[in-house]
């Protein structure tokens, strides 16, 4: 069997009394979108902050490319190949499309930010930088100033910045958040054919998206995964319907 490319075995994080993951274990797959969905305060956002190293697991491991990274920094973490976007946008506003990608390519060659100039005129992170502007189809807007893009410009700018850093697996904070119809389902198509580029561990609300996109899901109730299995059988699953997808099933 292939080793997954990313993994939690027994993820296990306690605030207080509050059992906010409690023996998480999952895996992704080369080639797949894996969503994980659940109820507000389920503990998506908790497993994702150990995961990307923002949040220590009182117990169990977070395994990347068959490594234990568990104790690694999130910086350290993202220069192994963990690509991660946010929830809250973490873009550099007043800078361009092009600045923000060559950011991120930085931190991939691990070089500090007071040679952010010197950067901008490094032909191996420009190139790196427009590789990933043209895979997610913002080469005209490279010159622009963030500030001046779309909501779903930025979304997709963020992809761009996580794909300079060549990560093995992505992880996914709500990228539909805000977009609108039209927007998340330029956003699906995109992911659809990323997920060919590095696999995507996806957390999202957006039900038409998840169905749409993801090989897999996982849904966490009270800090527990409560099932995990193909769009079909998720949905089908009765314990499911009744603690998070009702009708929407
Ligand atoms: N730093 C913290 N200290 C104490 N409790 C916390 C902390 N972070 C999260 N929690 C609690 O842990 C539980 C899980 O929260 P979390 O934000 O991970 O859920 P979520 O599934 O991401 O929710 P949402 O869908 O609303 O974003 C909640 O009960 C939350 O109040």
């Amino acid at each position: 069997m292939t080793e997954p490319v990313l993994e939690t075995r027994g993820i296990t994080k306690r605030f207080g009394a509050l059992t906010a993951s409690e023996d998480v274990s999952l895996d992704l797959k080369a080639g797949e979108i894996h969503a994980i969905i659940g109820p507000n305060g389920a503990g998506k956002s908790t497993l994702i902050q150990q995961i990307c190293g923002l949040l220590h697991p009182d117990a169990g491991q977070v395994r990347l490319g068959g490594a234990d990274v568990t104790r690694m920094a999130a910086a350290a973490r993202a220069r192994a190949g963990l690509g991660r976007t946010f929830q809250v946008s973490q873009l550099a506003m007043e800078d361009t499309v092009l600045q923000n990608v060559v950011l991120g390519a930085l931190g991939a060659v691990g070089r500090p930010w007071r040679f952010f100039g010197a950067a901008l005129r490094d032909a191996e992170l420009r190139d790196r930088a427009e590789a990933a502007l043209a895979q997610v189809g913002l080469c005209d807007v490279a010159a622009m100033r963030c500030a001046d893009l779309s909501h779903g410009q930025r979304r997709q700018l963020e992809v761009a910045v996580a794909l300079s850093l060549s990560p093995r697996a992505f992880v996914m904070d709500e990228p539909m958040a805000g977009l609108g119809a039209e927007g998340s389902k330029r956003m699906t198509g995109f992911l659809s054919e990323l997920r060919g580029t590095a696999p995507i561990l996806l957390v999202e609300h957006d039900m038409d998206a998840v169905f749409a996109l993801a090989d897999r899901i996982s849904v966490l109730v009270y800090g527990r995964i409560i099932a995990t299995g193909t769009v079909a059988e998720i949905r089908a699953d009765r314990a499911v319907r009744d603690a998070y997808l009702g009708e929407e099933a």
